[in-house]
Order: C-alpha cells, then structure tokens, then sequence
C-alpha cells in the first residue's frame, strides 16, 4: 500500500488517517513521528485530531488485547489475513471494546465504509462479519486473570509480547510485572524541563497557569514541570519559541546532573543526538562548559543544534561520528566529564514508541550490549583523570545495565563505580547506588538506568 497515493484526510476521516498511520508504522515508521507529520498536514478538526491519536496509539499498544478478542470472530488464522485488512480489523476492535465515546454502529459502520474507501471492497464482508462477531461475542468476553493464567494476563490482558511477558515475570515477579504492562498501556505524562538559561520553574508555571495550562513542579527533577491536561500542540505553550522549555521526561532529566558538570570544565557527549542531555549539560553549566556532542546520526545531530539554537545554548560543538570505530577524529585532549546515553533496548520508554514493542526482539538485547560496551571502551579513553564517565540507558535489562558496569569495571581497572547517594534520593537508587526508575514505581517516571564511573 502505498500510503501517499490515497486521498488527503478531511474533517470527517481521522479513521483513514489513523489507518494511514498505521500502515506505514507497518512498513517500518515511528508511529510519533509519522502521526505527527500526517497531522500537520491534514485540516482535521482538534476533536478529530484526539481520536485519530487515541486509535493509532491504542491499537498499536493493544494490539495482542485485540487480536485475542478479534480471533475467535474470525474464521481464518489472523495471521493469514492480508496486513491491511487486518489493521482495519485492529482499528476497529479497538473502538468497539475501548472507546466509551464511540457507539458499536458506528465503529463497525465506519470500519466497512473505510474497507470500501480504500478499494479493499472484497474484504468489506469480512470486515463487517468480524466485527459484529465481536460485538455479539463482546459481554461473553473473559481476559485471562493473574490468577487462572498468568502468561495469558500479561500477554492477552495485558498486551506484551510472550517474550518481554516472561522476561519481566522472571525479572520482577508476576504482580510487579503486571503493575508495569498496566501503565505502559497509558499515555506518558508531558513533562518539561525548565530552561534555566531563559527563565525559572515558578516563572514558567506562572506563564503556563495565565494561558490557561495546569501543571505542576516535578517531584524528583528540579527543572522538571509535568502538564496535567493533554497538549496537542507544544509550539503554542508559552515560551516555546523564546526557548523557555524543551520536552523531557522527568527521568531524563534526573541525568545531565549526575555528571556534576561545571563551569569551565570540558565535556564530551558521545551519543547525543537529538540533544536532550547536552543541551542540559549547558543549562547547568550556564553556557561556560565547552561541550562536544558527537553521533553516528548526521540528521540527528541537526536537530540537536537546532535545539541548542532555540534554547541559547553556547559552546555546543557537534561531531558525526561512529564511536565504536575510532576515535581518532576526537581532540586529543582528555575531558573532565563524559556523557554515554547508549543506544539501547528502549522498554523503559515503551509508552512513547507505541510500536516498540512489537519491534523489539529479545536477541537485540544481546547485539546492543555488544555496541554499548564497545561504545563505552571508546569513550573511557577520553575521560581525564579524576574526571566522570556516565552510563546512562532509556531501559534497565540486567544486560545493558549491571552486567555491562561489571564489564566495564573489569577491562578498565583504572575505573571505579561511585555511587549516587549525594545526587539522588534512596527511593531511586539500587543496591550498587546506580539510578534506576520505573514508570509504576516512580511517579510515572520513564524507565532509566544511570551509573556514574570514576577514574582514579
Ligand atoms: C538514546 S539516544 C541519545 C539521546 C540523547 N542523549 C538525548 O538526550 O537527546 C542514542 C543515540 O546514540 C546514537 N548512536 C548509535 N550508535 C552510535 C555510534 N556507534 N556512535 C555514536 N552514536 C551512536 C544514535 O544515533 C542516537 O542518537
């Protein structure tokens, strides 16, 4: 399916936009990014925009829920249906079993007239008889129960892949297990972090509470402020264009400071693109650190100076480059702290990548622990004596994070783990001193994991 070639959404079709959406996630997409981009273009309506966010991100996240509901109304395996015609069902699944807001008719009527719109006019039957299965089937539906089938619970109920069901059963226990696949079936809170280069937390909220936002201080993050109302449109928060704020999650932002950077210090940042974390190392630094900023990503790194613009960054300098190759093109100078914010597994953010979830698979665990440690080996070179190296990862798989420090420590003798008990409450420390959150333990907070390294 080529997605471009259908007709431009309109006032009454945020289905097909979603649809659309959907479909090209399929082929490989950020379900973020491309929800994005098909919003800016199309004219929808602000309540149409809502849903049509609400069914990409629902089926996406729900997709395992949906498909357990959606198999016994089908007469042929799931998995045997044409893709397209199986997200259609998907979308409308999602409606009839999660959307208060949306009457059975209307879902299953608007399901097979999208069927027909889309030229899929052979699959209109199916699409219609499906569905209505399921609405018959819909009182008659029994999720399985941590009780009777624990598997089935975090998998059918809870929508996780088989293999991260029994990888957080074995990690955390069953019901630790089940508190997590919950909320990471919500939306992430929109939390900003303060840009002390341009204003101060109370100035911010008092701008966002005269434009009519609700919001609140962070408990954790100092510059952290969480909206409590959803925002369609972060461009038109006050401050945007002023640089008053950048969008963190409040788990990002308990990093950068972890370095302890200052003043006149030189700080290198080796993956760090799109710039969250630098721009950070800056604020804190109040522009008098010099920074470099270095990613494989040469489109990446464009945003992060784009970023460091808008938010009146100084001394950022940035550097494409693949760390784990050489790091020759690095300036032969050590540097007094050293920021990897590794690529990683990411299920500590799954509620912002949407399809993650179904992307990820467990052998990646191992390949990207290989390209962390690699990473980590380049950068301990540049980290002056007495100077910081801080392993930070948006996930806390026992691979990426202790195993890897432990890896770390013994090819580099001349590193020490130093724990974060000055920087951090205990509440989110574990038992080495490492920072580890967790979005249902921690305030909603993404899931993170951050070791400080000394060298001696
Ligand atoms: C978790 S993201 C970094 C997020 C960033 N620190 C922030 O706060 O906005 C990981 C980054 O590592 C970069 N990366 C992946 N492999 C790399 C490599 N071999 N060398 C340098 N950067 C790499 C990716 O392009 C990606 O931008």
């Amino acid at each position: 399916m080529v997605v471009d070639s259908l007709p431009p959404a309109n006032d009454t079709d945020c289905r097909l936009l979603a649809y659309q959406v959907l479909r090209r996630v399929a082929a490989g997409g950020y379900a973020d990014l491309t929800l994005d981009a098909a919003l800016r273009r199309s004219a929808l309506a602000s309540r149409d925009r809502a849903l049509a966010t609400e069914l990409v991100y629902g089926s996406l996240r729900r997709r395992a829920s949906l498909d357990y509901a959606l198999a016994p109304c089908c007469r042929q395996p799931l998995a045997t249906l044409e893709p397209a015609v199986l997200d259609l069902l998907r979308l409308g699944a999602y409606q009839l079993l999660f959307l208060d807001r949306v009457p059975a008719h209307a879902a299953i009527h608007s399901s097979v007239e999208l069927t027909r719109q889309l030229r899929l006019q052979r699959a209109a039957g199916l699409v219609n008889a499906v569905l209505r299965a399921l609405q018959r089937r819909q009182p008659q539906l029994r999720w399985p129960t941590a009780e009777e089938d624990p598997l089935g619970w975090l998998t059918a109920t809870l929508s996780l892949p088989d293999w991260l069901a029994q990888r957080w059963w074995n990690q955390y226990g069953l019901q630790p297990a089940g508190r997590l696949a919950a909320c990471l079936l919500l939306p992430a809170p929109l939390t900003l972090r303060v840009n002390r280069l341009q204003t101060t937390p109370a100035q911010l909220l008092a701008q966002l509470a005269e434009a009519g936002y609700a919001a609140e201080a962070c408990r954790y993050a100092v510059d952290g402020i969480r909206l409590l109302q959803p925002v369609t449109d972060l461009t038109a928060l006050p401050g945007f264009a002023s640089g008053a704020f950048q969008p963190q999650d409040e788990a990002s932002q308990l990093i950068a400071p972890l370095l302890q950077p200052q003043a006149g210090q030189r700080l290198l940042d080796v993956c760090a693109a799109p710039g969250g974390k630098t721009c950070h190392l800056a604020a804190l630094t109040h522009n008098q650190a010099d920074i470099l900023a270095v990613d494989l990503h040469a489109h990446r790194l464009r945003k992060l100076e784009q970023g460091a613009r808008r938010l009146g960054c100084q001394r950022v300098q940035t550097l494409c480059l693949d760390m784990r190759l050489s790091d020759a093109c690095l300036p032969d100078a050590a540097f007094d702290g050293v920021l990897v914010d590794a690529p990683c597994s990411g299920l500590g953010v799954l509620r912002r990548n949407a399809e993650l979830r179904w992307r990820r698979q467990p052998d990646d665990i191992a390949d990207l622990a290989q390209l962390q440690q690699q990473i980590l080996q380049q950068a301990a070179r540049r980290v002056a004596p007495g100077g910081r190296l801080l392993y930070s990862l948006c996930t806390t798989t026992p691979e990426e994070s202790d195993a890897q420090v432990a890896e770390f420590l013994r090819r580099q003798p001349d590193f020490e783990l130093e724990p974060l008990q000055d920087r951090l409450p205990p509440e989110l420390l574990d038992a080495q001193g490492c920072l580890r959150t967790c979005p249902s333990v921690h305030d909603g907070m993404d899931g993170f994991f951050a070791a400080c390294l000394r060298r001696r």
